[in-house]
């Protein structure tokens, strides 16, 4: 564990659960911090029944040994420095999304821990989601709202960023801020879960169409239209720091014989999504549809528990990647983001 933010504190929490049915156990062994009083009241609120060590430095949790997995949680500038040095330390790395800052350093990254021979992933933790999981079985297999042939996602967030504290990450280009890299990557995470089809050419990179809105150089709004290669179909990711998003609608996904609407706090928080026919003419010319069949995923916690197993049962497995997100699907995303900033003109210093 590194870092004792506010994703941090998220995901250990999750960790310690008390689940019996779970296939695997989580131990919180130690965690890094610049202020080794906060990982004591860290580990004190967040994981009480734990004993892990508190360093106060990162390249201390690299070195123990009882570590076999280091967590990522700090701001994303820094995610490719700190990924890096625990690779050079031996360690296995789930780090936060978005991976880095771009595509370049993504590909550095994994080319790193590929030559020392240590699993890394993105914890992209919406992907590990049983829900999504689920969508995509019910959307792909089932083919049960007929051909896909649009996506949308939007996800909204109110940051105050003019009055925020310049050492936060929301406020500074230079730390990567914007919608697009901290919340737009769901947005179009649920377009690509959605409307990624069989065919190889439609896992490539899709036609892009973008633009950005910016507060002094902190990109605030960005909105992308995505069209896919072979099949034609179209997805529109939009995300914003200027106010909160629609939570019954979070994402919504339309096919030829109906259409699924997902529903949550948020699109990386969704809870349930419902299946619905599709909208018919009736007497009067209004419109009108079935009623919808309602999936419903809440469970105690946030969701990162679905995230930490699957990633433990790949490190114990002996693979060196994620099977839910594996590293070429980490790379596509950042080179779709990559695409969205150039054409919307945001630009990091790693750039
Ligand atoms: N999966 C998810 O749902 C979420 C993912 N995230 C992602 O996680 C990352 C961190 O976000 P969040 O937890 O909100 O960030 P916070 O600002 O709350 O915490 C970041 C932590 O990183 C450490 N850190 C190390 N160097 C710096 C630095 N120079 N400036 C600031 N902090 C530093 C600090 O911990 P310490 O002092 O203890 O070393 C700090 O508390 C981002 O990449 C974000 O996109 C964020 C929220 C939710
Ligand atoms: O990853 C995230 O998801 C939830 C948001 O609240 C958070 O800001 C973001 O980083």
């Amino acid at each position: 564990m590194k870092a004792t933010g506010k994703i941090s504190s998220w995901y250990v929490a999750d960790l310690v659960l008390s689940r019996p049915e779970a296939k695997v156990r989580h131990i919180v062994e130690a965690i890094g911090t610049s202020d080794v009083n906060r990982g004591r009241s860290f580990a004190q609120q967040y994981c009480p029944k734990e004993t892990p060590r508190i360093y106060g430095s990162y390249e201390e949790v690299y070195q123990d040994p009882n570590v076999d997995i280091v967590y990522i949680g700090t701001p994303h500038a820094f995610h490719k420095n700190n990924c890096l040095d625990a690779i050079a330390a031996g360690k296995h790395v789930l780090c936060e999304k978005p991976f880095t800052i771009n595509a370049r350093e993504a590909r550095e990254v994994f080319e790193a821990a590929r030559e020392k021979g240590v699993f890394i992933a993105e914890a992209m933790w919406l992907r590990h989601r049983p829900l999504a999981i689920e969508l995509q079985r019910l959307l792909h297999q089932e083919k049960a709202i007929g051909e896909i042939f649009q996506a949308t996602s939007h996800f909204g967030s109110e940051i105050d960023i003019p009055n925020l504290p310049l050492d936060k990450y929301y406020r500074q280009n230079s730390m990567g801020a914007g919608s697009l890299l901290d919340i737009g990557i769901y947005a179009l995470t649920w377009i690509v879960l959605s409307l990624d089809s069989e065919l190889e050419a439609d896992r490539a990179k899709p036609k892009i169409l973008a633009a950005q809105t910016h507060w002094e150089d902190v990109e605030i709004t960005s909105t992308a239209i995505l069209q896919y290669p072979s099949t034609g179909r179209q997805g529109i990711a939009t995300s914003t720091t200027m106010a909160i998003g629609n939570p019954d609608l979070l994402a919504r996904v339309h096919g030829t014989a109906g259409s699924i609407e997902v529903h949550g706090s948020c699109p990386s928080a969704p809870d349930s999504f419902t299946l619905y026919p599709s909208f018919n003419m009736g007497a009067g010319d209004k419109v009108f549809r079935g009623e919808g069949k309602k999936y419903d995923f809440s469970a105690p916690g946030r969701g990162f528990q679905y995230q930490a197993d699957n990633i433990a049962l790949d490190v114990l497995s002996g693979r060196l990647e994620s099977s839910i997100v594996p590293q070429s699907e980490t790379i596509r995303t950042m080179e779709i983001m990559d695409e969205i900033r150039r054409q919307g003109g945001t630009r990091y210093p790693s750039d």
